[in-house]
């Protein structure tokens, strides 16, 4: 058997608490062989655009992420080669000019709100998280989060919860619930689905170790 890191995808609506749940789980590797990927960094390029272009862009369709470097960037990860890593600048809606090393390590956590609607992706996965949390309070924690680290004001953020946000999660981020190995209530204060998913990895770090 060839030895290949582990793949965690972790799924949900904006403010679900997908990147919470993530970051918690990393928390309790950090010490070991444990990374993220933000889907949100591979978000398609933007510089060529005008910034009134940019802000009627749909990011909360498929075709706005650029998931073909993104499968590329993972299958290196799961030959144990390095990756360079977009950065993304949410107040200018575009890639950054820096990018980011990564190394690969045993456990890849792959997040983001339509990382299960990519079959290629979820081919790669071990286990497949779905954050299900209320519409109404992910509306509420997203619109605290734009406001206050995101550069957004509280008209533009409901103008485009309602008309984009809102319409593209029910048809596109909702229906990759049916991919998901285990549907997580509540997100980062799910204590028990948390610990579950850590113990679920060590045992599989263990498999791999005696494999
Ligand atoms: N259980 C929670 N209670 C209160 N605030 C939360 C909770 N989980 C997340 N948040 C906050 O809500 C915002 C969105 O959470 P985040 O984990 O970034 O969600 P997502 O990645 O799904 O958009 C963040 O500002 C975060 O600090
Ligand atoms: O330039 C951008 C890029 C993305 N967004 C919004 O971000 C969320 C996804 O991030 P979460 O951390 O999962 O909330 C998505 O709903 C996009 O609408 C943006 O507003 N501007």
């Amino acid at each position: 058997m060839t030895k290949k890191p582990i793949v965690i995808g972790v799924a949900g609506g904006t403010g679900s608490g997908k990147t919470t749940v993530a970051r918690e789980i990393y928390r309790k590797f950090k010490d070991k062989s444990i990374l993220m990927i933000e889907q949100d960094a591979y978000y398609k390029d933007q510089t060529h655009k005008t910034m009134e272009e940019r802000i009627k862009t749909n990011y909360d369709h498929p075709l706005a992420f650029d998931n073909d470097l993104l499968l590329e960037q993972v299958q290196k990860l799961l030959s144990y080669e390095k990756i360079e890593k977009p950065v993304y600048d949410y107040a200018n809606h575009t890639r950054s000019k820096e990018v980011i090393t990564v190394d690969p390590k045993e456990v890849i956590i792959l997040e983001g709100i339509l990382i299960l609607e990519d079959e290629r992706l979820r081919d790669l996965m071990d286990i497949k998280l779905f954050v299900d949390t209320d519409a109404d309070v992910r509306i509420i924690r997203r619109l605290m989060r734009d406001i206050e680290e995101r550069g957004r004001t509280l008209d533009s953020v409901i103008d485009q919860y309602t008309s984009v946000v809102r319409p593209m999660h029910l048809q596109f981020v909702e229906p990759t619930k049916r991919y998901a190995d285990v549907i997580v209530p509540e997100g980062g204060q799910n204590r028990v689905a948390i610990d579950l998913m850590v113990t679920k990895i060590r045992t599989i770090l263990e498999e791999k170790v005696i494999l």
